[in-house]
């Protein structure tokens, strides 16, 4: 980090010039192919979203006012900067990306980065946003002209992280006796994988897989946590909030006819039904204060992806006054809900921390972007990963209630591990 890069977040340097204007995309240019190698940021979606390169501003935060501090940084900048952009949608004029440690006792740090080169796409419409901490525009636009195709990651190999699979599924049998035993309802508990190739690994590789296979989760990319997540935290768009709430997991074989049979399995499951209402009730909740309205659906719908199939809940609500409660407070009012956490969340979080033998890092907290209008989307970073030179470590994990059998359980995460893995090794 520079120390003018730290300037800006204490307010000393100059503001942020920023400058978005309409752009001409061919509708067959994916955006992921668009990245330059520094620093990329992603948040993609069916081929529409915003991604970036370069730093005009970094906060690093950490611990409990992690949000807090984040708030309050993005406050500061986007009430000095000097905005001007002919484009007005979310995502348009200065924007943020963000990426928050799941533990408020993490060692890792949460981040929030502005990039200096920001392309955004929605349906037809595409725009460029430029930002300096320097006062001019420079040419930061023709980086993008500058983006270099990425090499595979060579010779990976994966091995178990801090727990092997007969050690993790202990655990998980400890977490059923202790919700058998009356302690708590629900808790989320996950395991690492670490992956190491031979060279560095530059991320637009499996970025760019993720987003060809995954096209209706959201790949992200933000400070080296990467992955396609198919559960969206929260939407704040103007007056709309949006959550799309999933708990309750079933593997695909990949025979279509065997998937149908499964999913209809999946909807019947008392045991995935009650994994999944503890989830949409602690979103719920959390939204409830914030909100004049609000539609929760009284059962989930099934949700095909190419390796699992969930119940999820699209809960949606209308804030009370979009002026003052951003997506950024509406994050901070929802994590960790019970697709991460538990039930009740505080004693499940202990839990985690007791039973998981490992920091979670940024690995099921939020991530995502928010603009200057308070308008953003936060994902809860699952089927993902973090990257740092030659070494990338996965996560997964799997919502453990009374009826859960670890072996089953141990064999979701597998699953789960499958995206990031894939996008390493093919
Ligand atoms: C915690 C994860 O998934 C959550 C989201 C969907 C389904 C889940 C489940 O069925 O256990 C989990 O709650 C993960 O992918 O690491």
């Amino acid at each position: 980090m520079s120390s003018q890069i730290t300037d800006v977040a204490r307010g000393a340097a100059s503001p942020l010039v920023v400058r978005t204007v309409e752009l001409e995309l061919p509708a067959d240019a994916p955006l992921v192919d668009l990245v330059p190698e520094d620093h990329p940021v992603t948040w993609l979606r069916r081929g529409d979203g915003l991604v970036g390169c370069g730093v005009a501003a970094r906060l690093r935060t950490s611990g409990a006012d992690r949000f807090a501090e984040a708030d309050a940084w993005w406050r500061e900048l986007t009430e000095r900067a000097i905005v001007r952009s002919d484009v007005d949608e979310p995502g348009s004029g200065l924007v943020a990306f963000g990426t928050f440690a799941f533990s408020d006792d993490s060692a890792e740090e949460s981040t929030l980065v502005v990039p200096e080169v920001i392309l955004g796409r929605r349906g037809e419409r595409a725009w460029l946003t430029t930002v300096s901490s320097r006062g001019g525009l420079d040419m930061l636009d023709r980086r993008l002209e500058l983006a270099t195709t990425p090499p595979a990651p060579v010779g990976v190999t994966f091995a178990d992280g801090a727990l092997d699979g007969e050690q993790w599924m202990g655990r998980v049998a400890d977490a059923v006796a202790r919700i058998t035993a009356g302690e708590l309802e629900k808790v989320v508990l996950a395991r690492d994988l670490v992956a190491t190739a031979e060279e560095p690994v530059d991320v637009r590789w499996p970025l760019r897989r993720l987003a060809e296979l995954y096209p209706t989760c959201w790949t992200f990319h933000v400070d080296g946590m990467f992955g396609a997540t198919p559960e969206l935290l929260v939407r704040r768009e103007r007056g709309l909030v949006t959550s799309r709430v999933l708990a309750g997991t079933i593997r695909r074989t990949g025979d279509d006819a065997r998937d149908l049979h499964l999913a209809a399995r999946l909807a019947r499951s008392s045991k995935d039904l009650e994994e999944h209402e503890y989830a949409v009730r602690s979103v719920a909740e959390a939204l409830e204060p914030h909100c004049s309205s609000m539609n929760v659906p009284e059962a989930p719908f099934v949700l095909h992806l190419p390796n699992v199939m969930h119940l999820a809940s699209d809960v949606a609500g209308v804030v009370h006054d979009s002026r003052t409660v951003s997506s950024l407070d509406l994050v901070a009012a929802l994590h960790p809900s019970a697709a991460v956490g538990g039930t009740p969340t505080a004693t499940a979080t202990r839990l985690i921390a007791e039973l998981e033998g490992m920091d979670r890092g940024r690995y099921a907290g939020p991530v995502g972007w928010m603009d200057a209008d308070g308008d953003g989307e936060w994902g809860i970073a699952l089927r993902s990963a973090s990257v740092e030179g030659r070494t990338v470590r996965l996560f997964a994990g799997c919502g453990i209630v009374a009826d859960s059998d670890p072996e089953a359980e141990l064999a979701e995460t597998q699953g789960k591990f499958v995206p990031v893995r894939d996008a390493l090794t093919r």
